[in-house]
Formats: structure tokens, C-alpha cells, sequence
């Protein structure tokens, strides 16, 4: 059995992971931690858990974690950064659903993420775990970076078109939209039920920090810089990202081949999966699943190819994500404990 920390299991995406690793068959959580609800056991706090462990939140506490094989941390940014060098000498593996550790360009992280970066050594040696891209490093890896959930969405769909250099990447368009749970637990105005039910909004269209992320995924995929234009939006849904990406093909002939090299590319991918030309996926079709699924367009008279990707932000955007990666780098089978299809309606 994998023994398992996980800091930041009051949140969002930490009792996510304790949702899906509870049918994991290879692990045991050993440890779960919160400041605010230390002392109260899991299941009291979170009901649906009864049953399924029996351990109190604690203190975080390095000394604790530095038993466990793997930490997940589901905390803001900026708290992994402080407490993974600990974990690292002490051999202990760990994914990281923050940011702490996804940018290469360690100025840009400090001017989207407001704070200097205190480990640049790891910053530097972590992989950035996106499966469907770098599946053998992430295999060796003892520090994974979870890549983020509009990033995944964004980068998954325009990753085919990118490696076979068949769109202009200088002008590349994603149109994604979040619901609620993106924004984690913490309570702030914006996100109460009567701010964010009957709207709906664009935010951060003049920066997001999710941009120079989906850049740095996207320019290694084409192999040269590209441009991007990022606009998220807040929907009035708890679950779920739909990314509307654009991107002009440089020969129109090539929209012939697009689907069977859509195909292609995913075939063996457990969790993508490409629907039929001209499809809209849903959100509610990933909902609590580790799954993107996608679908191609091309309008009428028109040499923009358009692709509509979901995904489930919690699940393949975040918990999900993370643990493939933990199958993946403890030589499991990768959809171990990820298999259950969407929960509809
Ligand atoms: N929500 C989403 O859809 C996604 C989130 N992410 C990222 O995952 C991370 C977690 O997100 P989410 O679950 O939404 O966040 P939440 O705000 O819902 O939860 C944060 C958790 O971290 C703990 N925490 C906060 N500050 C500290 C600290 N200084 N030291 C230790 N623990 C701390 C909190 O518990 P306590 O304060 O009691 O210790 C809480 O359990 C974030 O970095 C987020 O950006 C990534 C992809 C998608
Ligand atoms: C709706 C909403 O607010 N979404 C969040 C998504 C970011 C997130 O979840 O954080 P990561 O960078 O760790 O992926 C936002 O826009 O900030």
C-alpha cells in the first residue's frame, strides 16, 4: 500500500482527492490535514466520507508527512514551495495541485503569483504533469507540478494542431468558462450563490495567471513561442470548464485530416476522448470524472478550426489529474481508482 498525505484536505480539491482515493485499491491516506478543523474527524466534516476513513484532520506537520511514499498538497500558493525541500530530502514524492512549481520562468511566477520564489532549485527540477505530453518523466519524477484546470482544458485541445504545426500559433483563441469550484472554498462576495447564480461573466481578460502557463505548455508543443489570447469566464455552475478554443489553419485542405489526427493522437489516451466532427461535449459529461472530452468544427467558408473541450475543474482539472499522475509514478495502472464514468444528469 502507497501511504498518503495530504495537505489542504478541507478544500475543494483535497476532499476530491479523498473522494476518488477512497476506491483506490493501492493506497492508504494516512494523514490529512487542515489548521482551521484539526482534531475534527474527516467524516464529520464531510459525510460523505463515513465509512471510508477514520482519521482526524491535523496540524500540518513535515515530520508526519516525511512518512508518508507521496503528499499531495491542495493548499494555496505558496505553501508547498515553503515545506516540499523538507519532503524531498526525505525521499517522500509529491504532487502538487498549486502553482508552486508549474512555471519554468521563475519572474514570471513571481509577478503573477505576487511573492519571490523561495526553492528555485526544485522549481527547476519539477515536472510539469500533464500525462497526455510527458508521461515517462513524470514516471521518474520525485516532484510533480499538477498542471492547472483551465490549462489542461486549453493546452489538451490545441496540443494536436501545435505538434503538426498546422494552425498559425502566433493567434491562438481560447474562450473557457469555469464554474464556482474553481475558485476553491475560501468564502470571498464574488462567489456567493447570489452573486454568481442568473450572471455571467468575463474576468481577467487582461491577464490571468493561467496565461503564461497555457503559453509555456503551448510553445513546447510548437516548439516556438505563441500567442494567446486567454479569457476566463464565471459561470453559474459548481463543476466544470468548456474551453471554445480558435486557431486558423494554414492549408484549409488539412480539414480533412483533422479528425483522424485528433484521433490519432488520443487513441491511447485513457482520458481523452474525441467525440465525432461537429459534436458539443458537455460539461455535465465529465462531471466527477477524470475525463476531457472534445469535439472539432469548421464554420462554413471559414479556415478556423474550432474545438470545444471539457473537462470536470476538480477531477481532471485538479484531484484526478493528481492521481493519475501518482499511478503513473509509482508504476500502477494509470486509471486505477479513476475509472467511473460521469455522474448524470
Ligand atoms: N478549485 C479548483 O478547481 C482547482 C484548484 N487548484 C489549486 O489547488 C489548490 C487548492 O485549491 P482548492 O482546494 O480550491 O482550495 P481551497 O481554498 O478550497 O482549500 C485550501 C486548503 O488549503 C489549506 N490551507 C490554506 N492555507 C494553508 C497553509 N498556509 N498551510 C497549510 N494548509 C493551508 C486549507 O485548510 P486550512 O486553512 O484549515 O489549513 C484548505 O484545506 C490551489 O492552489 C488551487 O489554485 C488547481 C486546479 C483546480
Ligand atoms: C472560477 C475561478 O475563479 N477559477 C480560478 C481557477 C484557478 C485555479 O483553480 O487555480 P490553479 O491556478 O491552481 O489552477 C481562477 O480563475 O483563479
Amino acid at each position: 500500500m502507497i501511504k498518503i498525505g495530504i495537505v489542504g484536505g478541507t478544500g475543494y480539491t483535497g476532499v476530491e482527492l479523498l473522494r476518488l482515493l477512497s476506491v483506490h485499491p493501492d493506497v492508504e491516506v494516512k494523514c490529512i490535514t487542515s489548521r482551521s478543523e484539526a482534531g475534527m474527524p474527516v467524516a464529520d466534516m464531510y459525510p460523505n466520507l463515513r465509512g471510508h476513513f477514520d482519521l482526524a484532520f491535523s496540524e500540518p506537520d513535515t515530520a508526519v508527512l516525511s512518512q508518508c511514499d507521496l503528499v499531495f498538497f491542495a493548499t494555496p500558493h505558496g505553501v508547498a514551495m515553503r515545506m516540499v525541500p523538507e519532503l524531498m530530502k526525505a525521499g517522500v514524492r509529491v504532487v502538487d495541485l498549486s502553482a508552486d512549481f508549474r512555471l519554468k520562468d521563475l519572474d514570471v511566477w513571481s509577478h503573477w503569483y505576487g511573492m519571490p520564489h523561495e526553492t528555485p532549485k526544485w522549481a527547476e527540477k519539477a515536472v510539469y504533469g500533464l500525462p497526455e505530453v510527458v508521461r515517462d518523466e513524470i514516471r521518474e519524477a520525485q516532484l510533480v507540478a499538477n498542471p492547472g484546470c483551465y490549462p489542461t482544458a486549453v493546452q489538451l485541445g490545441f496540443l494536436p494542431l501545435l505538434e503538426h504545426g498546422l494552425v498559425d500559433p502566433a493567434r491562438l483563441i481560447a474562450d473557457a468558462k469555469s464554474g464556482a469550484s474553481g475558485a476553491g472554498r475560501q468564502g470571498s462576495i464574488g462567489m456567493l450563490h447570489g452573486e454568481v447564480g442568473e450572471s455571467f461573466k468575463a474576468y481577467g481578460a487582461s491577464g490571468h495567471r493561467h496565461l503564461p502557463e497555457i503559453r509555456q505548455g503551448l510553445s513546447q508543443a510548437a516548439g516556438k513561442a505563441v500567442g494567446v489570447t486567454f479569457v476566463p469566464h464565471l459561470v453559474p455552475m459548481i463543476r466544470g470548464i468548456e474551453a471554445t478554443l480558435y486557431a486558423e489553419l494554414s492549408d484549409p485542405a488539412d480539414f480533412e485530416r483533422l479528425q483522424t489526427l485528433y484521433e490519432d493522437r488520443y487513441r491511447n489516451e485513457p482520458f481523452v476522448d474525441v467525440m465525432p466532427f461537429g459534436s458539443h461535449p458537455e460539461t455535465r459529461s465529465v462531471r466527477g470524472a477524470n475525463q476531457c472530452r472534445m469535439a472539432l468544427h469548421r464554420q462554413e467558408q471559414s479556415n478556423i478550426v474550432i474545438v470545444s473541450s471539457v473537462i470536470d475543474n476538480l477531477v481532471k482539472g485538479a484531484a484526478g489529474q493528481a492521481i493519475q499522475n501518482m499511478n503513473i509514478m509509482f508504476g500502477l495502472d494509470e486509471t486505477l481508482g479513476l475509472k467511473a464514468p460521469a455522474l448524470l444528469p
